[in-house]
């Protein structure tokens, strides 16, 4: 079976943790997707969060990791795609909730706000929590209307 592609991108705030998570991707045995930023130079989180929005709209990844500094703007940007229900989150109850309520196809980390324990926590919620559906699916569904 093919593995899973993940995309993954961040801004220059974001890379360190991002490079972390995308070693963490690969050992798990997913392919990744990585949309940069690719150093620490300053850069735009928008460009990003709108690369991730594309690849999700696109069917080049079904599931993304987004990373900057507090996490808030890149998942603001990602969002403004139709295709893209991205969850901040800084524990790894949001992100298990975010994947049994909300559907979150893409999770975003804030890595001057949360260390890397508690971002790999929220990277394993996220990927091995199932959606719930049921009343879920209703709230969802007028989301995407
Ligand atoms: O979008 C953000 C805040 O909502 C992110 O934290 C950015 O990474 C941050 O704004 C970048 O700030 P910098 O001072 O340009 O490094």
């Amino acid at each position: 079976m093919a593995s899973e592609t993940i995309a993954i991108a961040c801004d220059h705030a974001g890379f360190d943790l991002k490079e972390t998570l995308k070693n963490e991707l690969s050992d798990r045995g997913y392919d990744v997707l990585d949309l940069g930023t690719n150093g620490l130079e300053s850069v735009d989180y928008p460009d990003f969060g709108i690369a991730m929005g594309e690849a999700i709209a696109s069917g080049k990844a079904k599931r993304g990791v987004l990373v900057c500094g507090s996490g808030i703007g890149i998942s603001i940007a990602a969002n403004r795609n139709p295709a893209v229900r991205a969850a901040l989150c800084t524990d790894s109850l949001m992100a298990k909730l975010s994947r049994q309520h909300n559907d979150a196809n893409v999770l975003s980390l804030g890595a001057r706000l949360i260390g890397i324990e508690t971002a790999l926590d929220c990277l394993n919620a996220f990927l091995n929590t199932d959606f719930e559906g049921g009343r879920h699916q209703r709230r969802v569904d007028k989301m995407g209307a």
